[in-house]
């Protein structure tokens, strides 16, 4: 199997190893055939794949995951990392256990390797209410205890409130997936992750081109291209590159074969200087999903700032 080994892991808070580069399947744009590209990937060597209740993805991930094990792509649904997402519709204390569980038909599996809260955000009939930090987590927990989520984590999660959920939890949150990428470091989420052992995870680790929200500030970054070209990889090659040398792990996007490679080709025979990560660092800061979506002005989030608690 060309490549199967090449894609690390690092180890979650629960003990379970999960491959630090996901196959992300979020997108408004999913081709007809996702489920054979995402067979191609598996046959590639990569191991996780990350979908969420949200974006529509997880039967297609539930067909190309069974058709890996029958076809002997995999040796067994455990080879295979599988991530979904809890929608805000679903975040409130008592709709957690049965959300997850139908996630779980959909993609015809007893267990998630890993569950994220996805926002920060609760929706009840349609209608924006406060978000039960506390009551949405023991549902999380729930989760957890009953084998259908080996890990459990949180996505789109400030510094501040990482804080909080660590003091509240029982069950620690393996993960915080949030955006990341060289136009957005997220310093202060890292650290905050960093002192209670969450493991972070970069989504649009290439600035999500093409996406409403996406920006071009990693792909067209003349920083990135100056190293791409001394060094003979592509922009994007770099761009991953840099999210893994902070020790962060990624979910990127590509439904095209060569670029799922390329993506892939990043973690050995070669390395950033400490030139290169100099002048990496001086690209202008932007959040680019800046979840506006979630704030009014009569909501529990009144502005962007609030719901990222000033870290923006
Ligand atoms: N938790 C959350 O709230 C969120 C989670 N996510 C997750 O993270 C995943 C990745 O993030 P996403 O926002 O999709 O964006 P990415 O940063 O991964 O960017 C995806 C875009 O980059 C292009 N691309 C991929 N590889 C290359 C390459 N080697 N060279 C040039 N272009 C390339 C893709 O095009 P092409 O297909 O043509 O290669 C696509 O247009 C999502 O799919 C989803 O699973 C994303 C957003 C929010
Ligand atoms: O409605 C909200 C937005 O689409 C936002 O929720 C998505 O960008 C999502 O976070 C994702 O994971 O792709």
């Amino acid at each position: 199997m060309a490549g199967a080994a090449a894609i690390p892991c690092v180890t979650l808070s629960t003990g379970h190893a999960m491959p630090v580069l996901g196959f992300g399947t979020g997108s408004s744009r999913a081709p007809p055939d996702l489920a054979d590209t995402i067979l191609h990937a598996v046959r590639l060597g990569y191991r996780h794949i990350d979908t969420a209740s949200f974006y529509g993805t997880e039967p297609v991930v539930g067909t190309a995951v069974a058709e890996a094990v029958r076809s002997g792509a995999v040796g067994s649904r455990a080879d295979l990392f599988v991530t979904s997402k809890l929608w805000i519709s679903d975040a409130r204390p008592g709709r957690v256990v049965p959300a997850l569980r139908e996630s779980l038909a959909r993609l015809g599996l007893d267990y998630l390797d890993l569950f994220l809260v996805h926002w920060p955000v609760s929706t009840d009939g349609g209608a924006q209410v406060e978000f039960d930090m506390e009551g949405v987590w023991r549902g999380m927990e729930e989760c957890h205890r009953l084998g259908l989520a080996r890990s459990v984590g949180v996505s789109n999660f400030s510094a501040a409130k990482m804080e909080r959920l660590v003091s509240l939890a029982a069950v620690p949150p393996a993960v915080n997936q949030v955006e990341l990428n060289v136009g957005w470091r997220q310093e202060k989420v890292r650290e905050a992750c960093a002192r209670h052992g969450v493991v972070v995870s970069a989504y649009s680790p290439l600035g999500a081109l093409g996406t409403v929200w996406g920006s071009d500030a990693v792909m067209e970054s003349g920083v990135l291209h100056q190293v791409a070209a001394a060094k003979g990889k592509t922009v994007a090659q770099v761009a991953l590159r840099w999210v893994y040398e902070q020790g962060v792990c990624f979910v990127a996007r590509s439904f095209n074969r060569e670029r799922l490679e390329q993506n892939m080709a990043i973690f050995s025979g070669w390395e950033l200087s400490k030139e290169d990560k100099e002048t990496i660092a001086t690209i202008p800061q932007k959040r680019a999903s800046q979840g506006e979506y979630f704030v009014s002005p009569d909501g529990p989030y009144k502005s962007v700032d609030e719901l990222w608690d000033g870290e923006i």
